[in-house]
């Protein structure tokens, strides 16, 4: 097994990256170390069953996966390795990410893959999930994830604001 950081964060193209950096951003916020990498169901075919069947080995703990439109790279993932895969689906022009939802979501009994949010919510869910897998066998992370957390219940205004943006 290679020194990987725990988790992985896969997309299905250069395009997805806008939304996938705020997994990314996230992680970063709770010291969380990553490997970001493109891997596409339909495109890198061979790439994707390479990398799915060795994630565990390679010593990664969990996968974040987003991909739009015809969104197969999570549950693909999912189907090829015993890894939690967390599913990001990135907003399309087309169907506004209705398409990436559905093709995410309806996984088949057996073969689960834990769907997000639209867009950067679900990007930013998928890393704070991530997290909450984590810091059960980490107890400095889980206290790190509790800061995060306090901190944005406090960052939350209580009242409306005309400046706020
Ligand atoms: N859904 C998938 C997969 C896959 O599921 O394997 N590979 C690429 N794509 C998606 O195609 C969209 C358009 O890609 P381009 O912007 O490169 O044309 C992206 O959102 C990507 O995730």
């Amino acid at each position: 097994m290679t020194d990987r950081p725990a988790v992985a964060i896969i997309m299905g193209s250069q395009s997805d990256w806008e939304t996938m950096k705020n997994a990314a951003d996230t992680l970063d916020a709770l010291d969380i170390g990553y490997e970001a990498r493109i891997v596409s169901a339909h495109r890198t075919p061979d790439r994707m069953y390479e990398f799915a069947k060795g994630a565990r080995d390679e010593g990664f703990k969990v996968i974040i996966a987003g991909a739009g439109g015809a969104a197969h790279l999570p549950g693909m993932t999912a189907s090829l390795t015993p890894l939690p895969v967390f599913g990001v689906p990135v907003q399309s022009k087309t169907m506004s990410g209705l398409d990436s939802l559905y093709s995410i979501v309806q996984m088949p009994g057996g073969i689960p893959v834990g769907t997000m949010a639209i867009g950067r919510a679900g990007a930013i869910n998928a890393a704070l999930m991530a997290a909450a897998v984590l810091a059960l066998s980490d107890e400095d992370l889980a206290d790190r994830l509790d800061t995060y957390r306090a901190e944005h219940t406090a960052s939350v205004a209580e009242y409306p604001s005309d400046e706020a943006p």
